[in-house]
């Protein structure tokens, strides 16, 4: 591609071709150079794509006053640069989809998407407030082609915000506002914050300006928003009130697309919780990544295409699109440019390579029997994508999935021989997955995996003796990560011993005959390790702060004196020490008491730790350097001191803590009695 092709796309001249001229007299002439960014956050920026070429013919003939000469000069090079760009132009705009079956996406998903259409758009009550769609998925799956495409055949029109880019505040902006003389008072600048809900008023009020093949005989209209402006990831309750509001006075739908991340970072649950789900009644379709096997056929459709036009140019074989399709995590935009990209380099270049391997050695080893092929398929997690290959991600409930299901394939003794008959007990078959990676994979420390291994490992038990060994596994991985002197260097063998220990010691899991029948669906949970570890630490400070005067560690406090006194019924100087004692100073028996509701966990989301918590902290090895010596912290008065959690309501807790059941209920019907007596001031 030449330099031409990124030169910037916003000229003033290409402005003026995006709208339908009005007097074509002086078309050629005139230009709008007075066009500011912020006017172009409201336009459609398909149609702004469209016209690259009204770009880069404007930027290479500047517009003449009308001679013939050059008149026929710029249809000559117009011709030229039509042909260069549909050489050069990329595939993801060639071979986009123009109608609804042409999509990667699942027909389902269309449905879903095209029923809300119907319901919210089409047969829309005139009274109705604004309705809110939040679409997810992950990058490149062709969420807003499918919006895009649907509008178009319902002849729905789409007004899209793009975050417009402020012009810069100079130094001497400042002397020209506070200059008296000067006529122009008002501060010319305004957040991007103001400025997108500025768009959102006008968007709903007012139709769109008609651009050029824009079919403007509908008055039915989305609003897509797709680019939220930065400052919303900031401070998520603005973008809160924004949607309230809009929900009063909004008169046609608005569309958040909102893209997956597997970094961590969960855009949808800070910018879009339930809470706010629900209050605004917002409907959200999730779109999943698209399936291999849909991915294959447009990959096809395509090099057949571009097979034809070339003629002999090398193109890639049916092997290396089955690499393309599973490297690139369900990104159709990302394998389109990948397939353009080898085919560019005229090598047939996108076959994986193995780790640590020239892709020389690499493509003997694929070159072999079907059988080896067929078990390298197996480790496919261990090959890179020599071109496009994207970071394969998986989200922890696919991750937790694959240990805990841990799916194998029969060994025969070509493959490997089989352990001699006293080892017998520790033969398994070949796993198809590789446990680290597969923790590598998900993203997440493994110290936060492992809590989640641990919350949910029990239900694929059968026999209480494997159990057993997992167990003790696991507890060997928590001394390793539990020192931090040397939790750096043992943090991988950590998540090692976790997961294999778990999986190993799952004997009816052992072989690839004797899956089937375990392998129903179980729902995962959130670790319980948060609440209770959050819990301990509130309990600690508080026992510390309200008995100070007994200058013990928390630990001695709360197994030691409190139960103590507990039990000599000793009374307490006040109502906070009474509530205290009553709460952790007994283990009462009765049936319900500590047990949590377990919190599902949902197969889209990441395993997160709450940053203002300390759990990351405590995660870590997080004891302060006062609590591991024992030393009594002073760090707050006790009236200062709010109840520990456990004597709260429930309420209070992040929503993405398991809730408590009525412990206080439980407390309340406990029939010890703790006298309360005046305080004679000592
Ligand atoms: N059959 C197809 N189905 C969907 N998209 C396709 C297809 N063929 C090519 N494409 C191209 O793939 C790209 C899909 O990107 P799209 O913007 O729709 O994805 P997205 O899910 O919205 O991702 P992101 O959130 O990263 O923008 C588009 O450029 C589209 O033209």
């Amino acid at each position: 591609m030449s330099k031409t092709f990124f030169r910037p796309k916003v000229s003033s001249t290409k402005v003026t071709n995006w709208v339908d001229p009005s007097f074509d007299g002086f078309s050629e002439t005139t230009s709008i150079s007075a066009i500011t960014a912020t006017s172009l956050s409201v336009n459609n920026s398909s149609l702004r794509r469209k016209k690259v070429p009204s770009t880069l013919e404007s930027s290479r003939f500047p517009a003449s006053k009308g001679g013939n000469l050059s008149s026929s000069k710029q249809i000559c090079g117009l011709e030229n640069s039509k042909e260069y760009l549909s050489e050069n132009e990329p595939w993801v705009d060639k071979y986009k989809p123009e109608t609804q079956h042409e999509l990667a996406v699942h027909k389902k998903k269309i449905e879903e998407v095209e029923t809300w259409l119907k319901a919210e758009v089409l047969e829309r009550q005139p009274k109705q407030g604004g309705s809110i769609l939040l679409i997810t998925g992950p990058p490149g799956c062709g969420k807003t082609t499918t919006i895009k495409i649907l509008a178009k055949e319902h002849g729905i029109q789409v007004q899209e915000w793009i975050n417009p880019v402020l012009p810069e505040f100079q130094k001497d902006d400042f002397k020209e506002i506070l200059n008296p003389e000067s006529s122009f008072h008002i501060f010319p600048y305004q957040s991007q914050i103001a400025v997108f809900k500025e768009f959102l008023l006008r968007a709903t009020k007012y139709n769109q300006l008609q651009m050029l093949g824009d079919d403007l005989r509908t008055d039915k209209k989305i609003i897509l928003v797709e680019d939220l402006p930065n400052q919303f990831y900031r401070d998520s309750h603005t973008l809160h009130e924004v949607l309230r509001k809009y929900v009063q006075i909004g008169r046609c739908p608005l569309i958040f697309i909102i893209s997956d991340s597997l970094s961590g970072d969960n855009s949808q649950r800070l910018l879009f919780p339930k809470e706010i789900q629900e209050e605004c009644a917002i409907s959200n379709i999730s779109f999943n990544p698209v399936a291999p096997t849909i991915m294959m056929k447009f990959l096809n459709r395509i090099v057949t295409v571009e097979a034809n036009k070339n003629g002999g140019k090398i193109v890639p074989d049916k092997t290396s699109l089955e690499f393309l399709c599973q490297g690139c995590s369900g990104d159709i935009r990302s394998a389109i440019n990948s397939l353009q990209f080898s085919s560019s380099t005229g090598k047939n270049n996108l076959r994986p390579r193995k780790k640590g391997m020239s892709s020389l050695k690499s493509d003997v080893v694929l070159s072999k029997s079907k059988r080896r092929q067929k078990t390298d398929r197996i480790f496919e997690n261990q090959e890179v994508q020599a071109i496009g290959g994207k970071d394969v991600s998986l989200f922890l409930f696919r991750a937790l999935g694959k240990i805990l299901y841990c799916k194998r394939t029969p060994v025969t003794e070509v493959d490997s021989p089989r352990l001699p008959s006293h080892l017998s007990e520790y033969d398994r078959d070949t796993l198809l997955v590789q446990p680290e990676e597969v923790v590598e994979m998900s993203h997440m420390p493994g110290e936060l995996f492992n809590l989640y291994l641990h919350q949910n490992y029990v239900d694929f038990f059968t026999e209480v003796d494997d159990l057993v060994r997992a167990s003790e596994f696991l507890s060997f991985a928590d001394i390793l990560s539990g020192d931090w002197n040397t939790r750096s260097s043992l943090r991988e063998y950590s998540t090692s011993i976790a997961t294999r220990g778990v999986i190993h010691s799952n004997k009816s899991r052992g072989f690839a005959h004797c899956q089937g029948g375990g392998s129903s669906f179980r729902p995962l949970h959130k670790p319980q390790w948060f609440l209770i570890n959050k819990k301990y630490r509130e309990n600690c400070l508080a026992a510390k702060a309200l008995f100070s005067d007994f200058c013990l560690p928390a630990l001695c406090l709360q197994t030691q004196l409190l139960p103590y006194l507990t039990l000599l019924t000793i009374p307490m100087r006040n109502q906070a020490q009474i509530s205290f004692i009553q709460d952790i100073g007994r283990l009462p028996l009765k049936r319900h008491f500590g047990r949590l509701k377990m919190e599902a966990l949902t197969d889209r989301e990441n395993g997160m730790i709450e940053v203002d918590s300390g759990d990351e902290a405590q995660l870590t090895g997080g004891q302060s350097a006062e609590e591991a010596l024992g030393e009594p912290i002073q760090s707050a008065e006790p009236e200062t001191w709010s109840l520990p959690l456990s004597q709260n309501s429930g309420n209070e807790l992040p929503a993405s803590q398991p809730q408590p059941f009525s412990a206080q209920g439980d407390v309340e019907e406990e029939d010890m009695i703790i006298e309360d007596y005046e305080s004679d001031g000592t």
